[in-house]
């Protein structure tokens, strides 16, 4: 499927992306990308004071929990059952802006990003791109890191293939509906939001997730959200505002 998107036509790196990712030239689509200090971001032209949006593992956020964070402990870390020498293979169904898939991958793990939206499969490519390149993280990016365009619905055990290993552990964290009173959410991830919507048939992940994993499934959620597919998990891991629902399959060795 084609997505609009407002580009500058002259810019022939930009023209590449799009017909990589089947992206359509439109005058008044929502949507920018533009390459900014040899990064793709992508804008809401309706609201141009918002800052744009890209995928940055060297440096910014990510990075900076990567340094600083609580490695090993962390509460994913634990839901994903990242311990003393067990550092399982992942498959993340849902990757976003791949900020959890980082995490994981700077603990160790293996994981191929899978994620349907182009667009969004675009920013993480080039994400990618420049960690790759990067002095300080590039080799293990190379070796831990990668990602798949398709949706997980359908097509996570191709996902899988690419890895070429088996998979331990399946990660998702669907875009869950907001509520209507929720606190403004941040300002970056109304960009977000508004471009990948709600997530409303992430029910049908628990299914191709749990067979796929050998060891488990793991599902995060806002604290108040119902448990994906009305399936209870095994295990609940809970932080301040979300939650890990865990579905053990097996014990991790
Ligand atoms: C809430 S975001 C994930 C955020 C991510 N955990 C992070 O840390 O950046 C959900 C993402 O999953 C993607 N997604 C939802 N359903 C999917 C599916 N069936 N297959 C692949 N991607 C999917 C959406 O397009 C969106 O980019």
């Amino acid at each position: 499927m084609q997505f609009p998107v407002f580009f500058n036509q002259q810019y022939p790196s930009l023209v590449d992306i799009a017909q990589r990712w089947n992206l359509v030239w439109q005058q008044d689509a929502e949507f920018e990308l533009r390459f900014e200090q040899n990064t793709l971001t992508l804008h809401k032209r309706d609201e141009p004071k918002l800052a744009g949006i890209s995928v940055d593992f060297v440096s910014g956020a990510v990075a900076h929990r990567r340094k600083f964070g609580g490695g090993r402990g962390q509460a994913i870390a634990k839901a994903v059952g990242l311990k003393q020498g067990v550092t399982p293979t992942v498959v993340d169904g849902t990757a976003g802006l791949g900020r959890d898939a980082f995490v994981l991958a700077s603990l160790g793990c293996k994981v191929t990003m899978v994620e349907r939206h182009s667009v969004v499969a675009a920013l993480l490519e080039d994400g990618l791109r420049r960690a790759y390149d990067d002095a300080e993280i590039g080799a293990w990016m190379r070796e831990r890191m990668q990602l798949f365009h398709g949706s997980s619905l359908e097509a996570l055990a191709d996902a899988a293939k690419v890895s070429g290993d088996e998979i331990d552990v399946v990660y998702l964290d669907p875009m869950y509906p907001h509520r209507e009173k929720s606190a403004a959410v941040k300002k970056e991830m109304r960009v977000f939001q508004t471009l990948v919507g709600a997530d409303l048939d992430a029910d049908g992940l628990l299914a191709p997730a749990y067979e796929l994993a050998t060891k488990r499934v793991v599902v995060k959620r806002p604290d108040y959200a119902e448990d994906l597919a009305g399936k209870k998990p095994s295990t609940v891991i809970a932080t301040k505002k979300n939650r890990f629902d865990v579905y053990v399959k097996a014990a991790m060795k």
